[in-house]
């Protein structure tokens, strides 16, 4: 039942969390540039990442490793689907859950359709593609409209067998991790 998965993500999530609390950081500078390569984006094309925070896997050094790239960058907008903007350095501001926030102008909702792959970010990945994220539902509620592929950015140990599910659970594509590489998903 779907109470029951929702109870399971919960445990899963502050198993997820306390683990990361004391893993050693995840900067993954490369990754996001083999996920795009993987799936053969050209120089220009867009692609949509996320400013890391905390013990999440990613940083400035992935991001910039894209600049090939057009990179946007996820803005919350309220609790609906989250918004984008482009990605530049010497452009950034402080938005909520101590993220920094692209400041140039916002593209609306659907520019993730822009995007030829989308690096997703993740507490945790399964073999099937399902994604366990921090719980507030942002990027189910944005990927709905994506086109590009979906790829999950983890740490080897987040990619596991199986999370649970619920219906509005978005597939990823993907999962990109240090010693795995891009991995194509379902397995
Ligand atoms: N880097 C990044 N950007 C993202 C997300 C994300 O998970 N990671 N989001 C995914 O939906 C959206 C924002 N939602 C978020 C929801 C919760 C937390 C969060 O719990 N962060 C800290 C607590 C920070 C604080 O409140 O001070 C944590 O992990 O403990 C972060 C982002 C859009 N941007
Ligand atoms: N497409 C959707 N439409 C409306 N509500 C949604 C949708 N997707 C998720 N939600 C709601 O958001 C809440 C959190 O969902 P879920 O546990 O899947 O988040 P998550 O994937 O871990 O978080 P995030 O995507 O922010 O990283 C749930 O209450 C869920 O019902």
């Amino acid at each position: 039942m779907t109470s029951d998965e929702r109870d399971r993500k919960t445990t899963e999530r502050a198993r997820l969390r306390a683990a990361r609390r004391s893993a050693p950081a995840a900067p993954m500078s490369a990754e996001g540039l083999a996920a795009v390569e993987a799936f053969g984006v050209v120089p220009g094309g867009t692609v949509c990442a996320y400013w890391a925070v905390g013990s999440e896997p990613g940083s400035r050094a992935m991001l910039d490793a894209l600049s090939a790239f057009r990179v946007l960058l996820p803005v919350v907008a309220g609790d609906g689907p989250l918004d984008w903007a482009v990605y530049a350095p010497d452009a950034l501001r402080a938005g909520p859950y101590g993220l920094l926030e692209p400041s140039g102008p916002l593209l609306g909702v659907s520019a993730v359709a822009s995007a030829a792959v989308v690096l997703v970010p993740a507490l945790a990945v399964d073999h099937a593609g399902v994604r366990l994220g921090k719980g507030g539902g942002y990027y189910d509620r944005t990927l709905a409209a994506a086109t590009g592929a979906l790829v999950a950015v983890v740490r080897d140990e987040e990619f596991v067998e199986v999370l649970p599910a619920e219906p509005h659970d978005v597939r990823m594509d993907a999962v990109v991790t240090p010693g795995r590489g891009v991995v194509r998903l379902p397995l």
